[in-house]
């Protein structure tokens, strides 16, 4: 006799599994034991002698991974409606950085805010993405820009990890921007960032993995290179904003030192592209934030795709840059504007996002032994996920094995 504590029958899985397609079971079943998947199929194949302590009617939905959002920010404090108006009046995002706008806005609004606001502020959004299916979400800090507030950030993320049915990956960006009590000193600051803060952070238990923003407004190749020096001490991977607005050479940097993940990448190369290929990293492609500051250089998708590099898509969730919310909404914005195909979309919310955070063991594909976080929709084929802008066709999902109530 077979015993499961839970089958999901009358589904059609998305197993993600197969590298040239949707990985599709017609008329299928997936069965949970102690919060991993333990059997999947056509339920003509399910075993006669099975025993399931609960058995869940999926309605004929399709069944894919829960999604994983692989690159956001969104714990903050405030909001940057005011910027979004200069700059359709003619201010362009990187005058307004200089101009101690931008990052630094919020840097002052987070730093200002308790960690209960914080945490209610964020809620809302993070609600948001778990309507829509997401069970894996990658929060990053660099808002505070300080040790307190950095820290702050992250324990946030944490306690969003512990208090809602989502798997949470936290991310230092203390090199996201210069705070004002450096200015002009930003060796200074990266020796603040890589020799007390990162350290207490990693004493605490709050890191996962660390990023910096790679770009002319943001830290130099060499100066972030000192960021993946102090990651690699302290034992934890590293990815890396690349490439977003210039060419820096960050990606090929992170592909140097086995990265996770190279993100935005519209100014890539090819040496670039070769790094990331040599050495797995993935190409974490943000759509929302090339459509809300109207960019025009697209990233080489063709040239991704023709390489082999796996591609991912993410919310980028940020109050300056891509205030967006929803997954779902990038995979269309990854489809219309970047050309990636609606497989392409799914696997880069599934399979590559796994990868992107180091989880390509643990989920990202209906494979016997990953965690059972699955998304159930109510759709006709998967690529429906990618064409519908502005639906929410998530029927339920489920977390480590049970279905999410939040
Ligand atoms: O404007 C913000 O608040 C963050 C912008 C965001 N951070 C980064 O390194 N690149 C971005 O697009
Ligand atoms: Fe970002």
């Amino acid at each position: 006799m077979v015993h499961w504590d839970s089958l999901w029958i009358n589904v059609h899985l998305a197993t993600m599994c197969d590298g040239d397609g949707y990985g599709t079971i017609r008329d299928a079943a997936i069965a949970v034991r102690d919060g991993k998947i333990a059997w999947l199929g056509a339920s003509a194949a399910l075993p006669g002698d099975y025993a399931a302590d609960q058995t869940h009617d999926g309605q004929g939905c399709w069944l894919t991974p829960g999604l994983i959002d692989c690159h956001s920010h969104i714990v903050y404090a405030g909001n940057r409606s005011d910027e979004f108006e200069a700059r359709l009046n003619g201010v362009a995002y990187e005058e307004i950085a200089r101009k101690g706008g931008g990052i630094l806005s919020t840097v002052r609004a987070t730093r200002a805010a308790s960690a209960d606001e914080l945490m209610q502020a964020s809620l809302t959004r993070v609600h948001s993405l778990l309507r829509e299916g997401v069970t894996t979400l990658e929060i990053k800090s660099g808002y505070g820009l300080d040790l307190q507030t950095e820290a702050k950030m992250l324990r946030v993320a944490r306690q969003i990890g512990r208090d809602l049915p989502v798997r949470i990956k936290t991310t230092f960006l203390g090199a996201h921007a210069l705070p004002p009590e450096y200015a002009g000193r930003a060796d200074d600051y990266l020796s603040a960032v890589c020799e007390q803060i990162l350290p207490a952070l990693v004493g605490e238990g709050l890191v996962d993995a660390v990023d910096a923003f790679c770009e002319h407004i943001g830290f130099s190749a060499a100066q972030t290179e000192r960021v993946f020096q102090a990651a690699q001490r302290a034992g934890l991977p590293v990815k890396l904003h690349a490439e977003q607005l210039s060419d820096q050479g960050g990606a090929a940097l992170t592909a140097r030192y086995h990265g996770l993940s190279a993100d935005h990448l519209e100014h890539l190369s090819a040496q670039g592209i070769a790094a990331m290929q040599t050495h797995g990293t993935v190409a974490v492609l943000l759509p929302g934030a090339y459509y809300f500051l109207r960019e025009t250089k697209l990233p080489p998708i063709a040239a991704l795709r023709e390489a082999g590099v796996p591609m991912a898509l993410a919310t980028d969730c940020n109050p300056g840059t891509s205030p967006m919310t929803s997954l779902l909404l990038a995979m269309n914005m990854g489809c219309t504007l970047f050309r990636m195909t609606p497989l392409e979309a799914l696997q880069g919310v599934t399979l590559h996002a796994a990868r992107a955070l180091g989880l390509q063991d643990q989920a990202g594909s209906l494979t016997i032994g990953k965690a059972a976080d699955f998304a159930l929709w109510s759709i006709d084929r998967p690529g429906d996920l990618a064409y519908a802008i502005g639906a929410n066709p998530c029927y339920a999902s489920v977390f480590s094995g049970s279905p999410r109530v939040f």
